[in-house]
Order: structure tokens, then sequence, then C-alpha cells
């Protein structure tokens, strides 16, 4: 069950306000993309990484990945003004994998079996997502005004690790590309395709780190270890 991580890092953080890409941030005095990288250097079936980086903060990451002794072959690619773009570069980049795995460097706190359990259902169906059920109400709104409620039982929080057979994400993207398609993750992509995804539990702990309040909940979460 080996596959291949793509991991986008090019982002800006423009939400967590920090001035700064939000993945250098430190939790309990490591940064983010620290925390995540660990989590995948500790994975056998993870054969190498892609790291999909603003070029500029390569020396950057390089300093981390050294300082805290992470083991894997890291590639380093660039990124693109969407995470979207950012995703397909490191799609170009790859030749001989056939499966990959596609994981937010803002989220932390992935586990292992999480990702084998998304890499396995990936290899049944070509695409598959982890996710939890949602726990609060979520209602349609325009101009602060309710236009309708999303029926909860269906609703379903993604996140990523989101695994894939290569040749189908590279379709999925080409295809986005043509029709000028912006999607917020890698899936909805390979649906526009007509595919199926399948969905494998993920974890309440699997947060993406996104606005400030993340970061305490990291800290907190960081705890229970
Ligand atoms: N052009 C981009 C945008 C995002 N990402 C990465 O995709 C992941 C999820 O994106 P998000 O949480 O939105 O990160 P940012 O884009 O940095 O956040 P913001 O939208 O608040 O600027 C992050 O690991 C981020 O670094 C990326 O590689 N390239
Ligand atoms: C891919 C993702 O993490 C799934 O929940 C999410 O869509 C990324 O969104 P972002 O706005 O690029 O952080």
């Amino acid at each position: 069950m080996k596959y291949t991580l793509i991991i986008p890092a090019a982002g800006q953080g423009k939400r967590m306000g920090a001035g700064k890409n939000k993945l250098f941030l430190e939790m309990d005095g490591k940064p983010v993309i620290v925390h995540t990288l660990q989590q995948f250097d500790m994975d056998e079936q993870c054969e190498k990484v892609v790291l999909v980086i603003n070029m500029e903060e390569k020396e950057i990451f390089q300093m981390y990945l050294s300082t805290y002794g992470i083991k894997k072959h890291v590639e380093y690619i660039p990124g693109g003004q969407e995470r979207q773009e950012s995703v397909y570069n490191g799609v170009k980049h790859l030749q001989d994998a056939e499966y990959v795995v596609v994981h937010d460097g803002a989220r932390p706190f992935v586990e292992k079996e999480v990702t084998h359990r998304v890499v396995g259902a990936s290899m049944l169906t070509g695409a598959a997502i982890c996710a939890v059920p949602v726990k609060d109400t979520i209602k349609r709104v325009v101009n602060e005004v309710v236009q309708d409620t999303v029926e909860r039982s269906s609703l379903w929080s993604v996140q990523t690790p989101q695994a894939f057979r290569l040749s189908l994400l590279k379709k999925a993207h080409e295809y986005a590309i043509r029709e000028a398609f912006v999607g917020t993750d890698d899936a909805s992509l390979v649906e526009r395709l007509g595919d199926k995804v399948q969905v494998v539990m993920g974890d309440y702990y699997n947060i993406k780190v996104t606005t400030p309040e993340d970061l305490l909940i990291s800290e907190s979460f960081l705890k229970r270890k």
C-alpha cells in the first residue's frame, strides 16, 4: 500500500493574519509543518514527499526539515496562486507513482490509520477522502438572510488526506483547467468527471489550522497525547 505524498504548503495564511506562512507558526515550540511532516515520517508506507512551496521560502523549509531530522526523501516544487494549482504542480512532477495522497500542510494531526484507510479505499475506487459527520446545523445564507437549511444527516465535513490513482487525479485536474473550474478540494475535481469518490471516517482531531483560534485548539490537542 505504498504511496507518494503531495503536501500543498505554498499558502499565505491570510485568514490566520500572522503576516507570514502559517505553517511556520509554532505549536508547542515546533512549526505546524514539522508536526505534519513528522506524522508521515513515521509512516513506512509513505515513499516520498513532494512539498509544494513558495520557492522564496525554500531555505526556511530546508532549515526546519534539517533541524527536526525529517528522514523522508523530500522534493520541493513551486506552488501556484491557488491551492488547486499547487497540487497540480505536484501531480505534474510525479511520473512513476501509481497512488498519490494529497494532504494539507496545515493539518498537523493526521494519523497514520486514517491515511491508510484512505489509501486502501482509493485502491478500490480510484479516489477516496476522509471526512467526519457535521455536528452543527448548516444553512445557506444570502445577504445575511437564511435561504434554506441543509438536511444534516447526509452532510460530512471533508478533510485531507485524500488519495487517488495518479492517472485519475491528473485527468481531473486537466479537465478542471479546460473548464476553468476551481474547487476547494481535489475530490471535487474527480466528482466533476463523474467518477465515484469513496468516503472513509476521518478524525475530529484532524483540524486544518486556518484561523488564530485553531492554534489554541491545537495546543490543547497536543496535550492529549
Ligand atoms: N496557493 C496555495 C494555497 C494554499 N496552499 C496550501 O493548501 C493548504 C490548505 O490551504 P489553506 O488552509 O487555505 O492555507 P492558506 O491558503 O495559507 O490560508 P488562507 O486561505 O487563509 O490564505 C495549506 O497547507 C496551504 O499551505 C498551497 O499550497 N497553495
Ligand atoms: C482540502 C480541504 O482541506 C478539505 O476540507 C479544504 O477544502 C482546503 O480549503 P482551503 O481554503 O484551501 O484551506
